[in-house]
């Protein structure tokens, strides 16, 4: 033991090679956003596993398939903790949630009580009907303005479709009626998380974040959402309250876990949880679909060939059910071919190794940070052909998915840490696409041409695309088909 110990205090490690350092703050002075470009232009140069120094973090940025894979297949349990991150660790209700808890035993009871009450195949249809009505309204209010010849912002229905879809399922009444609050929070975290803490990456230096208000406007942020929290809860207890019809909400499933002794489900774990749904699963579903018809308005033939098979399955029926997307095989290679390009998280959520290991020749110490660029891996040469061409024919006679087992398309991550919300996500993103191609047909404001439907992205961490989404819909008919 005595010469281990001499050897660890004695040996240097060997780093993965990176960007030069500066004293102090490493390679903090070189980020800027959007940073899964910028990392990927790193990686270019530094190889896909590169080292970073953040502040007193030490960091690995994995940008290949096959280096994801090494550390994914054999690691995964070396590296599936998360960093303490101190707005992460508020919002999270002291790690109570699953997204950014650290690894432990708390976390796996958790995530294990979750996916089966919360994220099983049997919740997610128990919400069919939810996001048929929410679909249906989609389609009615654009109807509406297709039978007037007003343009219509997709964006902003989108939006709508994925913060109302997710208020129902999680608290079972509609965003609208929620007077948008958690619109407005959700909107007051995504600025919050792309404040600087000093005290995230200068400890020491952490009285920085309260003499710069940044501590005080977090905590007042905590407290109005643990308000709406608590309001939302005392409303689910109140035994006179008519319970949702149909399915049971994702709150009342939880309230109900909580009476049972044989698990240690805590109100906080109540409302860790119910920030993970708010944060994981309102903008996801809403910025793939955004893509999905960027791309497909910017490729006429490919949206051709899309609803040519949409309405062939579907026929006279009015709308499409989620039992005929099983039958929608180029359209599942639309969706995959927009994971690919656009992983609403560029950068999977940071993990963080809970012990030392080797991967080639390199040593990863413990409490490393470890950046999987999701974004880089889908645009990798090694794999894609002409990776940046919007081209989902590629996935034809190809059986690569997003389920975590395929490491050069992993929109969802991979390991123990992989989405457990990806099904949730998926049928609403499915059947809302494959409605909107079914209903309408789509085409560009009168004077503008496809080039003009630009790719821009928001210099956030999410996936977004810059700027809205404007189209003119008219209404499919039979007749016309
Ligand atoms: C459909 C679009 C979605 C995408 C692309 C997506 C993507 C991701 C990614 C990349 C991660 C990190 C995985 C990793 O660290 O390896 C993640 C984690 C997570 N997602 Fe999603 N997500 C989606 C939808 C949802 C939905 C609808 C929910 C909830 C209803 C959700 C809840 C979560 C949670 C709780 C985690 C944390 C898992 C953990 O740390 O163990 N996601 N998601």
């Amino acid at each position: 033991k005595y010469h281990i110990d001499h050897r660890r205090r004695t040996s240097k490690p060997k780093l993965p090679p990176g960007p030069p350092r500066l004293p102090i703050i490493g390679n903090l002075h070189l980020l800027h956003r959007p940073l899964h470009r910028l990392l990927s232009q790193f990686s270019n140069k530094y190889g896909p596993l590169m080292f970073l120094q953040l502040g007193v973090h030490p960091a690995i940025v994995i940008s290949s398939a096959e280096m994801a894979k090494k550390f994914i297949k054999n690691h995964d349990q070396d590296c599936c903790s998360r960093p303490s991150v101190s707005f992460l660790n508020k919002l999270s209700f002291g790690g109570a949630d699953i997204a950014f808890a650290p690894y432990g035993e708390q976390w796996r009871e958790l995530r294990k009580i979750c996916s089966h009450e919360i994220f099983s195949l049997k919740k997610v249809s128990s919400f069919r009907t939810l996001r048929e009505e929410e679909i249906e309204h989609c389609i009615s209010s654009i109807s509406d303005l297709a039978a007037e010849n007003i343009p219509v912002n997709l964006t902003d229905i989108i939006i709508s479709l994925g913060a109302n879809m997710v208020t129902r399922i999680a608290l079972g009444r509609s965003y609208h009626n929620n007077g948008n609050k958690m619109h407005e929070i959700l909107q007051e975290m995504h600025s919050i998380s792309r404040s600087f803490f000093v005290a995230d990456f200068f400890p020491r230096f952490g009285w920085i974040d309260v003499v710069s208000g940044l501590d005080a406007r977090v905590e007042k942020f905590i407290k109005k959402l643990d308000d709406i929290f608590e309001e939302v809860i005392s409303e689910h207890l109140d035994p006179v309250r008519p319970k949702s019809e149909g399915a049971e909400d994702i709150l009342d499933t939880m309230l109900g876990l909580l009476k049972d002794p044989t698990n240690n489900f805590t109100m906080n774990n109540v409302k860790g949880v119910l920030m993970d749904i708010f944060v994981g699963g309102t903008d996801t579903p809403s910025l793939i679909l955004e893509w999905a018809m960027a791309e497909l308005i910017r490729n006429p033939q490919i949206m051709k060939k899309a609803q040519d098979e949409v309405r062939s399955v579907v026929k006279s029926k009015g709308k499409v059910e989620e039992t005929d997307i099983q039958h929608l095989h180029y359209f599942k290679m639309i969706l995959k071919e927009i994971l690919r390009l656009y992983p609403p998280g560029p950068l999977l959520i940071p993990n963080e190794a809970l012990r030392g290991f080797k991967v080639d020749e390199y040593d990863i110490q413990p409490k490393t940070r470890i950046i999987i660029n999701a974004w880089a891996i889908g645009r990798e040469a090694t794999y894609w052909e002409r990776p940046e061409e919007f081209f989902p024919e590629r996935f034809i006679n190809n059986s690569i998915d997003t389920k975590g087992q395929d490491f050069q398309l992993i929109p969802f991550g991979s390991g123990r840490r992989m989405c457990p919300g990806m099904n949730m996500g998926m049928t609403l993103v499915e059947i809302a696409l494959a409605n909107l191609l079914y209903a309408f047909n789509w085409d560009l404001i009168q004077g503008m041409s496809k080039e003009d439907i630009d790719l821009e992205e928001f210099k956030g961490s999410t996936l977004k695309k810059m700027n809205p989404l404007i189209l003119m819909a008219s209404r499919y008919t039979l007749m016309q088909g």
